[in-house]
């Protein structure tokens, strides 16, 4: 889960695009990048780290151009070098910069046709350089000199048709125009949006609605299954279908845990969603333990917040922040490396013993992944003296392992993987675990837009919407991807493409 962005302004966009991927962070930590077009020139910036610390005034400065797509990455393939920063670039045809949010799942087959059929050339282990190549070898075949939209869409149709997976990917076609489309399913999230200035209409497509508030844009819709829009240089807006067999399954732990409350994804208000996740959550609470002898909520912040505050108010018990964050540190889960994840847990979160002395607390949190977070917060919780620690997720338990790029590749690793809900509880010290059940939370976020009946549960239930993840393929990423292959798989960070600034 990337952030991903694209704007069409009349002035420089390159402040706006720094802005609204600092809105993005949350969804990724790794690496940063911007490219911006000005009359027919390329300007890029990525790196390794931070927004606020990949670009400086000196680096912002050269970024100059009326257009230009951004990106912050969490990795999901390949490894977390720096040469694998997006926006990714292709010289021919028309010169392309990518931004993509998302995992491909046919990446092996992609990459052989790339090379043998469409003769190119990929340089990294990134499925978004092979999103990037399919794009552009289908936009060539339209073999325009000028591409019109019409060109455009086709080049989706054969993105859709060739690939499988989970995307919501922006690409910017130098000198022309933005597209942003979404995969057939729309597993991942995007928006687009508009702001009106006094040059005229400016354009915004990004992951999620709360950048386009930030920034002063008006939320126009999210994409469609299947659907793109493009939004050539002089500002005009075109979309369409250019999927054969659209089917909304959109991603249901971007509701969970992936994206910031106050966005709007699928018409659906995620803070809502999240609120009627604690309430469905305490209804369990109060059928399976009426008499609870709970004396105080506790969330484990941030994500779990909103659910919490809802569950105490139906339990009719008093919510207490027992734990205090360090706003320095991001977010754990989507660090490289159980190492990593394991020691800012510590650094992240301080209990506050007053809340927990003598009492039966009830921590909540969003979910619960690996167990690297719960297992520490409920130690705390006790060494703060706390009576009896009983544990809640607003999610049900994570048993598979997901492939759309959420980076939780290795089932092993799941601390719920092949286990009950007992054994859980046991493993990570808690007097009593519960989990919401899935079709509470399915009905916490459709109540939000009835119309959204499928959604992609694979972490929850096994059923992968794509139709094409086997045990096989499960294998495979399993051996790639999990923590002690990743740990040794780092490459060099030689760029070959544009010249960085
Ligand atoms: O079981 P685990 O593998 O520990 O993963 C689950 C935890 O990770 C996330 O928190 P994170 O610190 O990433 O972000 P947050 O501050 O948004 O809650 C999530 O909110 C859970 O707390
Ligand atoms: N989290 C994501 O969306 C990652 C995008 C892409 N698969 C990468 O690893 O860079
Ligand atoms: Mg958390």
């Amino acid at each position: 889960m990337c952030g991903i962005v694209g704007i069409v302004g009349k002035s420089n966009v390159n402040q706006s695009l720094y802005d609204a991927l600092t809105v993005l962070q949350h969804r990724g930590q790794d690496a940063a990048g911007i490219v911006t077009c000005d009359r027919g020139r390329l300007h890029l910036r990525k790196d390794n780290g931070l927004v606020r610390d990949v670009f400086h005034q000196r680096h912002m400065q050269r970024l100059v151009g009326t257009m230009g797509i951004g990106h912050v990455r969490y990795p999901t393939a390949g490894s977390s070098s720096s040469a694998e920063a997006q926006p990714f670039y292709v010289n021919s045809p028309y010169g392309i910069t990518l931004a993509h949010n998302g995992n491909l799942t046919n990446v092996e087959q992609l990459s052989r046709e790339i090379y043998e059929s469409d003769l190119r050339h990929v340089n990294t282990n990134s499925d978004s350089e092979v999103l990037l190549n399919v794009f552009a070898h289908e936009l060539a075949r339209g073999g325009k000199l000028q591409p019109g939209k019409e060109d455009i869409f086709n080049a989706v149709r054969a993105v859709h048709a060739r690939c499988t997976g989970g995307y919501a990917a922006i690409a910017m076609v130098t000198g022309y125009g933005v597209v942003g489309f979404r995969d057939p399913h729309a597993i991942r999230p995007i928006v687009f949006g508009k702001r009106e200035t006094e040059n005229g209409t400016e354009y915004m497509i990004a992951s999620e609605s709360v950048s386009l508030d930030v920034l002063g844009f008006d939320l126009i819709r999210d994409l469609e299954p299947g659907e793109a829009v493009y939004i050539t240089d002089k500002g005009e807006l075109h979309t369409a279908q250019c999927a054969e067999n659209p089917s909304y399954s959109p991603c249901i732990f971007e509701h969970v845990y992936l994206a910031r409350p106050d966005s709007m994804i699928d018409n659906v208000l995620v803070y809502k969603a999240r609120l009627r996740m604690g309430e469905k959550l305490a209804e369990k609470i109060l059928r399976e333990k009426p008499d609870h002898g709970i004396d105080v909520v506790i969330p484990i912040p941030d994500t779990s917040r909103t659910s919490a505050v809802e569950l105490a108010n139906h339990l009719g018990v008093k919510f207490r922040e027992g734990f205090v964050k360090n706003r320095y540190i991001g977010r754990t889960f989507i660090m490289p490396g159980q190492a990593a994840r394991k020691k800012s847990v510590r650094q992240k979160l301080n209990a506050i013993e007053l809340e927990f002395r003598g009492k039966n607390v009830l921590l909540v949190d969003d979910s619960i992944v690996r167990g690297t977070t719960c297992k520490q917060i409920i130690q705390m919780a006790r060494e703060a003296g706390a009576a009896k620690v009983y544990f809640c997720s607003a999610a049900p338990a994570v048993r598979f392992p997901n492939v759309y790029g959420i980076d939780m590749p290795s089932a092993h690793e799941l601390i719920a993987h092949g286990r009950t809900t007992d054994e859980v509880a046991e493993l990570i010290g808690a007097d009593w675990l519960i989990y919401q059940d899935l079709p509470d939370l399915i009905d916490a976020v459709s109540e939000g837009n009835p119309k959204l009946t499928r959604f992609d549960c694979s972490v929850f239930d096994g059923d992968y919407v794509t139709g094409d993840v086997n045990e096989a393929y499960l294998g495979k990423i399993e051996q790639a991807r999990n923590d002690a292959a990743m740990s040794t798989s780092e490459m060099g960070s030689a760029v070959i493409e544009l010249h960085n600034n």
